[in-house]
């Protein structure tokens, strides 16, 4: 096996992500003291989470999920703690999530949430879940009332990115993880923005070199953003901290609420990375051709521009946000590639001018 690890220091303590074909060989070494294991995975993974629960090598409960976004949800949550109530889950056991970023949130969440914390392991099979909701300890649920409003941080003992299992992933599925890697080279990793641009059908390619960098180099931004400010707690006037991580979700989460949760998280926030360079460059300075490059960039993964509902209908629902304060909206704006800076109270003609800019 042969790949990379990016190791995070934050939190409760450093773990490592492995990124390599067969990375999953690693999995027994990682649950060695747990006396049994909870596998969480959508029912489209049955097979492949009892292929993790045969490598364990130990009890195992399956608790399969609903796949998706429907995953995420109180009701879930709570099937989840009566499926590890019934296997008489103690403070020794240990889950893992195996599945998309849906997955791994909600597992991630059992973990924190059964018996105040037991240990977890994260084997994220999607591209968003690797190079993103796998890493950094952000865990929960969405409510009817928003996207991930009820959650903690908690970080698992480790990730497995295993590449050999992205083969069966729709290509949608692929670009809507390549959305979270074009934001991570906007705000903090040019390098990121001239590979994606060079290839867009090779970084589009799950076997290719060029896509296993892109996955590393994501990884390693969102590494290096939650070591610095693990519960976002330094986000605070301009200063945005793990905010960064948020470029494009303002409208994006609005996006994903609006539309019932039927839009994938990746479409959601490439639409508002699209918006929020346009309201950057009216508000911050940002120049045309960074504008520009993220229209190129989405665009030719494969990714929407635009939403079809007036600015006016996701207004409203962008107050919910986490970054706002009070009635204060807080967007994450760029001055340039890798300057990340907080908007608060952005002038309200300029956002629905730039909505109005996307097609
Ligand atoms: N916690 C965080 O920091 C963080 C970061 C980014 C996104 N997220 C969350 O992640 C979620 C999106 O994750 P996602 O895009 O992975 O969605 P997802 O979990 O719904 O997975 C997308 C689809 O791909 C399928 N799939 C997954 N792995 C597969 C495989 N190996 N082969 C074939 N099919 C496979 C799933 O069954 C699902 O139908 C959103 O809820 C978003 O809010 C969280
Ligand atoms: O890890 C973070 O911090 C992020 O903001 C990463 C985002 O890509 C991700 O979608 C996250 O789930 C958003 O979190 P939220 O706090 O805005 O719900
Ligand atoms: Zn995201």
């Amino acid at each position: 096996m042969s790949g990379a690890v990016v190791r995070v220091e934050s939190g409760l303590g450093p773990y490592d992500v492995t990124i390599a074909g067969g990375a999953l060989a690693a999995l027994p070494s990682l649950v060695a003291d747990a006396s049994r294991v909870a596998v969480i995975h959508p029912a489209p993974l049955a097979a492949l989470a009892e292929r993790v629960a045969a490598l364990v090598d130990r009890p195992a409960t399956l608790i399969a999920v609903p796949d998706a976004e429907a995953a995420k949800t109180p009701q879930v949550l709570a099937d989840c703690w009566d499926a590890l109530a019934a296997a008489g889950f103690t403070r020794n056991d240990l889950v893992i999530g195996v599945g998309g970023g849906t997955t791994t949130d909600l597992a991630g969440f059992v973990a924190a949430s059964w018996l105040r914390g037991v240990g977890y392991v994260s084997v994220p099979t999607s591209v968003l879940g690797m190079v993103d909701a796998a890493v950094g300890g952000k865990t929960g649920i969405n409510l009817t009332a928003g996207k991930n409003l009820v959650g903690a941080f908690y970080e698992p003992r480790a990730v497995l990115c295993d590449l050999d299992l992205l083969g069966g992933l729709a290509p949608e599925e692929v670009a809507s993880g390549l959305a979270e890697v074009v934001k991570c080279g906007f705000i903090s990793d040019p390098e990121i923005l001239r590979l994606a641009s060079e290839d867009l059908a090779d970084s589009r390619d799950v076997t290719s070199d060029r896509f296993a960098e892109l996955v590393r180099r994501a990884i390693a931004v969102k590494a290096g953003v939650v070591a610095a400010d693990f519960t976002e707690a330094t986000s605070v006037g301009d200063n945005v901290g793990r905010e960064a991580l948020n470029y494009g979700h303002t409208l994006g989460h609005a996006i994903e609420k609006h539309a019932g949760f039927t839009w994938r998280h990746g479409q959601a926030i490439s639409v508002g990375m699209a918006w929020m360079a346009r309201v950057s460059r009216d508000l911050l300075g940002l120049d045309d051709d960074t504008v520009a490059l993220h229209d190129e960039l989405l665009g030719g993964l494969g990714l929407p521009l635009s939403y079809p509902a007036p600015f006016s209908d996701l207004r409203p629902i962008m107050s919910l946000d986490k970054k706002a304060r009070g009635s204060s909206l807080r967007l994450v704006g760029l001055r340039a590639v890798g300057s990340v800076t907080a908007l608060a109270d952005p002038d309200e003609d300029v956002l629905s001018r730039s909505y109005a800019e996307l097609v």
